[in-house]
């Protein structure tokens, strides 16, 4: 394993535009991503990541919603968003133009942390 795998500093780099033509991440080096993303985990035979965050109101959640929302919009990078129950928040990431997991995803959930924290 190199180093870059152990630290990759996600939360410091940017989204990166995406039509195919990569590799997706395999699920062994997702696990090791996730190592320094602890509220995410890998799901559906590792082609997505998702984090839930259960907000204390309808409120939060849509503020919450709005910021990973703008955020997306910036980096042109956009998870599934599910609100449900009036305050749980369900985050899902996976990059559609590969099927599959990208550096791309783990550079959102880093971010997405940042802006819901
Ligand atoms: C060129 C640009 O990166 C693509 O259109 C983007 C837009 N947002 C995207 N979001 C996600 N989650 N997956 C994608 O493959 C994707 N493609």
């Amino acid at each position: 394993m190199n180093e870059s795998k152990s630290s990759p500093d996600w939360s410091s780099r940017h989204c990166v535009p995406c039509e195919g033509g990569i590799d997706r991440i395999s699920a062994d080096d997702a696990s090791q991503y996730l190592t320094e993303l602890p509220d995410w985990s890998l799901e559906n035979d590792g082609n997505q990541i998702t984090r839930k965050l259960n907000t204390g109101d309808f409120q939060t959640a849509i503020r919450h919603l709005n910021a990973i929302a703008k955020l997306a919009e910036a980096e042109q990078h956009h998870p599934d968003l599910h609100l449900t129950g009036y305050r749980h928040l369900r985050i899902v990431l996976t990059t559609h133009a590969i099927g599959g997991l990208s550096e791309n995803d783990f550079v959102m959930a880093a971010r997405i942390n940042q802006v819901v924290s």
